[in-house]
């Protein structure tokens, strides 16, 4: 049995609408997805026992990166395997090119793109009905890891409708140093708006998208756990700084942080962006990438 390798994007949350926290301890949101063209590849194939690998760009390990079964890839293909009566015994391999608890849905991605392989390798034929099921079991952002493209999430962000977009959205993605843990932004959010409205997508916004106007786009983009990102990591507020100096339309922190996303005019100014970016000394790392792109498939 040969190998399977699924490629699976990152996201980034033109909108994220955030609601008061719910008697079960998530929040409801209006979440508008975008996927976006940076990858991580997930290689399952069939072994004595599940075992897990995983390295980082340039081969390099990730410590950050549980390789026991609570990696989310492990308890997506543990999960495959339960309702199909199959012992999981496979070895899953992650090449990671999404930043680790980046606030752009790296483990979820994971997740999905494990499920993926493993209904190929195993045969299930599972339904999208039920590997959408699983993803929502596994995290609010899976099932849109499995989807990709564009779509509003409402509930805690696992009930998707799927958007239509007008174009390629150009974004620079600055790496920060160290993570956001995403329940203490949740938490610092529940701090610092104690009576949040239930949340509602922007008509202006789904509009930009589908007309792919990147202006109105850059106008209406707004994520509500920003507050609560900077003000567990204030050096980000330098980083948004930079990028808005050097010319993105628009400047956010991405999901629950503390990657930073600017949004550009076009491919050209990206790369402009994200050179001065790289020459500010606000972060670790900077990637530029598109989308929307298609979300977990098989290679
Ligand atoms: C910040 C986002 O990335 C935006 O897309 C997501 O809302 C987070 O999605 P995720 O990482 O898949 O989150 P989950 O694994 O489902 O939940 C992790 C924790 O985040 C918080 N959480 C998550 C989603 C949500 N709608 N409300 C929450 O309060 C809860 O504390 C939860 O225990
Ligand atoms: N396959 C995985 N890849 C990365 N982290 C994982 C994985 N499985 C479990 N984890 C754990 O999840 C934590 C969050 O990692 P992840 O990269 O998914 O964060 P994130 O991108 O901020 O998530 P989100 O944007 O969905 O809130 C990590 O610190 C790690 O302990």
């Amino acid at each position: 049995m040969k190998p399977v390798t699924v490629r699976v994007p990152a996201k980034v949350n033109v909108q994220l609408a955030v609601g008061a926290a719910r008697p079960d301890g998530f929040h409801d949101l209006a979440n508008v997805f975008l996927a976006v063209g940076l990858y991580d590849e997930v290689t399952v194939e069939r072994a004595p026992a599940l075992a897990l690998t995983c390295t980082g760009p340039g081969d390099d390990p990730l410590p950050e990166v549980p390789l026991d079964r609570t990696n989310l890839a492990a308890r997506a293909a543990t999960e495959l395997g339960r309702r199909h009566g199959i012992e999981p015994d496979v070895r899953i391999h992650i090449a990671k090119d999404i930043p680790v608890a980046g606030g752009m849905a790296g483990g979820s991605a994971d997740a999905a793109a494990a499920l993926v392989a493993c209904d190929a390798l195993w045969g299930t034929h599972a339904s999208r009905d039920e590997l959408l099921d699983i993803c929502a079991e596994l995290g609010s952002d899976v099932p849109f890891s499995l989807v990709g493209g564009a779509a509003l999430g409402t509930g805690r962000g696992e009930k998707l409708v799927p958007l239509d977009v007008g174009g390629q959205f150009w974004w620079v993605f600055a790496l920060a140093d160290g993570g956001l843990s995403t329940p203490a932004v949740y938490r610092e959010f529940d701090r610092l708006s104690p009576h949040a409205p239930a949340p509602a997508a922007s008509p202006a916004l789904l509009d930009a998208l589908r007309t792919g106007d990147v202006h109105t786009l850059a106008a209406t983009v707004t994520n509500d756990l920003q507050p609560a990102a900077l003000s567990l990591f204030p050096a980000l507020k330098d980083t948004l700084a930079a990028g808005t100096a050097a010319g993105a339309l628009a400047a956010l922190v991405s999901g629950s942080g503390p990657t930073t996303a600017f949004l550009a005019a076009d491919a050209a100014s990206a790369e402009n962006v994200a050179d001065a970016l790289r020459a500010s000394g606000t972060c670790r790392a900077v990637r530029v990438a598109a989308g929307p792109v298609p979300g977990a498939t098989v290679v």
